[in-house]
This record gives structure tokens, C-alpha cells and sequence, in this order.
């Protein structure tokens, strides 16, 4: 081939290259999640390079923790995503650049077994948000000349700050939305969303008239606590309250904080009976369960109002009601605590 032919078929596969990054571009930025846009985008670039496996390297921590909470770590996540330390992955980016080599050993450790089994050569790509390390996408191919140093970097930096780009938007989008309806300390559901969650009780109630109650719990003898232990430690405590409700409730029922020590649950389709038994069960377990603190244990209780929604109260008379209910059980508590 002659260098004119060189120079053209060249330039061909560079448009071609361009081309397939200006689709894939386009397809994420209309995105609405981070989780849809991170789908999207492995799919299209392992369809549209024809890699044997594609893959998302999460830098540990992230500059995005709530990214790496339980909670958001859905199933596929966890099929396509692995946590790394950060340290360890930057490794391999020293100026911020793609990463290429057919020496699959250098990234034992990295690269998920499976993914390494049928890996010829590998491409880390650095992808980074507002400026800082978020992680590595990692492409794999059964052709160990695919990814060699001798191909350049061009075209994967382009592919890398595109995606850094559309990732920062939709993610600033997500925190900000997270920020207004979560709980900074507990990282639990806010009041602004308990109130939502409420409205749209009501609304199902009232077209299907299925049932549903609230509990409206608060921490015994709480700001003793802050008073004795230090504000640290009632921090603590909240969360370790938080976390237990949550665990305790079943999947479609929701929990709160409302202020302070005070958290609502919602519990979707049960009546005062079945809410009464789950109020008691709450209570039991935090009396059988005190928080381990400092090596010893720290004596925890809650009081808990019970209201059944019929339908006809409003969402603050509702609350109001197991407002009030919690006040007589505080009442009733407190002669045993
Ligand atoms: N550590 C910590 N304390 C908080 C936070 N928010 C509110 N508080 C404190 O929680 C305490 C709540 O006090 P009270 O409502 O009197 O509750 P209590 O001491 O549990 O009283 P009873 O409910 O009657 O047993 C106050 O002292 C607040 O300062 C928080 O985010 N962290």
C-alpha cells in the first residue's frame, strides 16, 4: 500500500472512530441516571468496537460516596462495576491517560478474574469528574494486538472526557436531588420525601382503598445522651437508629427522620392492627439490642405512636394523631426507663 493509500485509509477509520463516539455522545447525553447512563454506555462501546468485555472500575473512595452506599448498589452494579482503591488504580494513570497493555499479568488484581480469563490485551480508560479521579472503564480483547501502546491514546482521552462530561451533569443532578430528600447524617430519607411518600399513600388509599399506617418514633431520654456522652456519640446513636429501622421494616415500607431524634415510618398496606405489631417489634428489639459503643454497650430505647390512615384524615392530621399516641406511650415508657 502506498503512503497516499496509508494516509487515506487512515483518516477513514479515524472518521469512522469519531463517527461511532459522536453516536454514543449523543445516546448518554439524553440520560436521565447515572445508573441508565452508565448501562448505555458500556453497551454501546462494546457494540460498537466489537470488545470482547466492557467494565466500570470505581475509584475507592469516590468523590460520590453515596454512589457506594447499599442502597444504591443495585444488581447491576454489581455484576458490572468493582470498587478499587483509588491509590492503587491511579497507579496506572500517571498524567491521566488511557492505560494499554497486552501483559495482562501487570493487572492482577484489578482486572475481575473472569474478565482477565478471555483478555488478550486490556485498555483502562481514566474517567474523572469535576476534576477528580472516579475511576477506570475497562475494555478487553481476545486480540493481543488490540490494545498496545503502538495504537495511541487519541481516541480513548476523546471517549474519556466525553463521558466525564456527561457523567458530572447527570451526576450533579442525582446529588443535588439527593441533598434535598436525604438525610445528611443517617443517610436516610428526609421529612421532604416522607412527606411525598404520604401524599402518594393518600392518593393509592383513596383510589383503591388500600390501608396504610405511620409510626411516628422517638429516642428515650436522647438529649441525656448528648449530655453525657457528647454530641459525637448521639450522632452515633441516630444513626444507629436509623440503620436499625430500616433493617427492621419490610422491602415497600419507608422510614424517615423527621427532626432530630424523631423518625416516621411508613408502612404501605398495613392497618393499626398489623402497625401496632410491628410498633412493638421496633421497640423490642432496640430494648434487646443496646449499641455497641466504645467496647462496652449503650442502652438505647424509642417510644413509638401508632395511626391508621382512613382515608379521610389529611397527612398532618394523620401525624398529628401518631404524634399523640407517641406521647402516650412515652408516657407509659418512661415510668420503666
Ligand atoms: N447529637 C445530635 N443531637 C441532636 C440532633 N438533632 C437534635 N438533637 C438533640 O436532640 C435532643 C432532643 O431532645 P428532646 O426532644 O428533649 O428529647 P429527649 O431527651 O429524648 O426527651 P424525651 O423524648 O422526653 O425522652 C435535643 O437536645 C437536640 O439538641 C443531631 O443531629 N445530633
Amino acid at each position: 500500500m502506498s503512503t497516499l493509500e496509508q494516509l487515506i485509509a487512515h483518516s477513514k477509520t479515524n472518521e469512522e472512530i469519531a463517527r461511532k463516539l459522536f453516536t454514543i455522545e449523543t445516546e448518554i447525553l439524553s440520560c436521565q441516571s447515572s445508573q441508565e447512563l452508565l448501562k448505555k454506555l458500556l453497551d454501546l462501546i462494546k457494540e460498537s468496537f466489537q470488545l470482547t468485555d466492557i467494565y466500570l472500575l470505581l475509584a475507592d473512595p469516590t468523590p460520590i460516596s453515596y454512589l457506594l452506599t447499599s442502597k444504591t448498589q443495585s444488581k447491576w452494579h454489581q455484576q458490572n462495576t468493582k470498587r478499587i482503591s483509588a491509590t492503587k488504580l491511579q497507579n496506572f494513570h500517571p498524567n491521566n491517560l488511557p492505560y494499554l497493555t497486552n501483559d495482562t499479568y501487570l493487572v492482577n488484581g484489578i482486572v475481575p478474574q473472569h474478565l482477565q480469563k478471555n483478555a488478550g490485551s486490556i485498555a483502562l480508560v481514566p474517567v474523572t469528574l469535576e476534576g477528580q479521579f472516579f475511576g477506570s472503564l475497562l475494555f478487553t480483547d481476545q486480540n493481543p494486538n488490540r490494545f498496545t501502546t503502538d495504537l495511541g491514546t487519541f481516541h480513548l482521552e476523546q471517549l474519556a472526557v466525553k463521558i466525564s462530561l456527561c457523567l458530572s451533569n447527570v451526576l450533579i443532578r442525582e446529588q443535588l436531588e439527593y441533598m434535598a430528600h436525604y438525610d445528611r447524617l443517617t443517610g436516610i430519607a428526609n421529612r421532604r420525601l416522607m412527606e411525598k411518600t404520604i401524599e402518594e399513600e393518600l392518593i393509592r388509599q383513596r383510589r383503591y382503598q388500600v390501608p396504610f399506617s405511620v409510626l411516628f418514633i422517638d429516642c428515650n431520654k436522647f438529649k441525656m445522651i448528648n449530655d453525657t456522652y457528647g454530641h459525637d456519640c448521639g450522632d452515633k446513636v441516630l444513626s444507629y437508629v436509623a440503620t436499625q429501622l430500616q433493617e427492621l421494616i419490610r422491602e415497600n415500607d419507608k422510614c424517615f427522620r423527621y427532626a432530630g431524634d424523631e423518625f416516621v415510618v411508613v408502612l404501605a398496606s398495613q392497618t393499626y392492627q398489623e402497625a401496632k405489631q410491628a410498633s412493638q417489634r421496633l421497640c423490642e428489639f432496640f430494648i434487646k439490642n443496646p449499641m455497641p459503643y466504645q467496647n462496652s454497650h449503650l442502652e438505647i430505647t424509642i417510644s413509638c405512636g401508632v395511626a391508621a390512615s382512613d382515608g379521610l384524615l389529611t397527612m398532618d392530621q394523620l401525624l398529628k394523631k401518631a404524634d399523640e399516641h407517641l406521647y402516650l406511650h412515652k408516657k407509659v415508657t418512661s415510668r420503666s426507663y
